[in-house]
């Protein structure tokens, strides 16, 4: 899909293509959450995250991921992807619990259909992707690592690595349970989906959610090498191998992308679900305290 479209189907609220233009634009100038570095020789961009304090997945976190992974697509010099964040510490909080908490069902629809295309584009993306993560890794931050083709986590005991939703009393849609399961396979899963377990490097490593762990100082130099090796295969035949073995999963949402729309909206609407939320908001606070 074009941009302009692509931006439109993100955008829904804006009613002409100049609005959208002018709120993407807006956007933009009044800060860019996603810092894009290109290596043109070496044919690797680096994407980092600068959403402060946290770099929580906001809507418009997630609009500026999804444009800038379009641009880089079609930006053919470029062949692999490095994500990570411009400060240590946290690499991403996951989606941003205020696009989830205290708003009306059209904001709802239009978060989750967001949140969908940035989970389809980056786990169809014909790049090389690898997840260099330097900081906690919760929830929605797990997911985006996931997606990625290798994860290189930092040996940092204060960083973990996990889908911690069940703790906050929601429940992972089933493609972040897709998406798990095919990182960690199914016994893993069960186990830590429904606990909702966050692991520090060593455990993560040793289930499988990531792949390399690495000093601290190290972990960039690593990602480059790890990118260095999976540049050696041929694109075609690494993007064709990529896409048969991840299309079941996407064919998966891509059929029930609506009726899991809706089902986001009625889940996160219930007051229930709201009063957990505003529990778990309260706790981040006073733990700050
Ligand atoms: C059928 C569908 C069902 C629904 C499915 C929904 C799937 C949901 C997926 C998710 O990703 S939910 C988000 C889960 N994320 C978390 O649980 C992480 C929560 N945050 C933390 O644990 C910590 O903040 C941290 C990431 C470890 C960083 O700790 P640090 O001590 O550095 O910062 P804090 O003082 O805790 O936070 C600073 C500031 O940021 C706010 N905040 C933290 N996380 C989020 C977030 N995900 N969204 C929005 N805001 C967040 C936190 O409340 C603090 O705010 P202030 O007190 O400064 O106002």
């Amino acid at each position: 899909m074009a941009l302009a479209s692509r931006a439109r189907a993100l955008l829904p609220g804006a009613r002409s293509w100049g609005a959208v233009l002018a709120r993407v634009t807006a956007q933009r100038a009044m800060s860019h959450r996603v810092v894009v570095e290109t290596d043109a020789a070496a044919g690797v961009a680096v994407m980092k995250f600068r959403n402060p304090p946290v770099n929580s997945l906001s809507l418009e976190m997630v609009t500026e991921l999804v444009i800038n992974l379009e641009k880089l697509e079609n930006d053919k010099t470029v062949r692999g992807l490095i994500f990570t964040s411009e400060s240590p510490g946290v690499f991403s909080s996951g989606l941003n619990l205020l696009d989830m908490y205290g708003r009306n069902p059209a904001h709802y629809a239009e978060y989750w259909k967001a949140v969908q295309e940035l989970w389809l584009r980056l786990y169809q993306c014909p790049m090389v992707t690898v997840a260099t993560i330097n900081g906690a890794c919760p929830a929605g931050g797990c997911l985006i690592s996931m997606t990625c083709d290798y994860r290189v986590m930092a040996d940092n005991p204060k960083y973990t690595i996990g889908l911690n939703e069940t703790q906050l009393g929601i429940v992972a849609p089933f493609w972040f349970k897709d998406t798990l399961v095919n990182t960690i396979g199914y016994r893993a899963s069960e186990i830590s989906l429904q606990l909702g377990l966050l692991y520090p490097p060593a455990e993560a490593l040793r289930v499988g959610i990531v792949d390399k762990v690495v000093p601290e100082d190290q972990v960039h130099s690593a990602a480059l090498a790890v990118m260095a090796q999976w540049l050696a295969i041929p694109d075609h035949a690494r993007q064709l191998t990529k896409a048969m073995l991840r299309k079941p999963t996407v064919d998966n949402l891509v059929r029930q992308r609506d009726a899991d729309i809706q089902q986001f909206v009625s889940f996160i609407s219930r007051d229930s679900i709201q009063k957990g939320l505003q529990m778990y908001l309260q706790m981040l606070k006073q733990k700050k305290a």
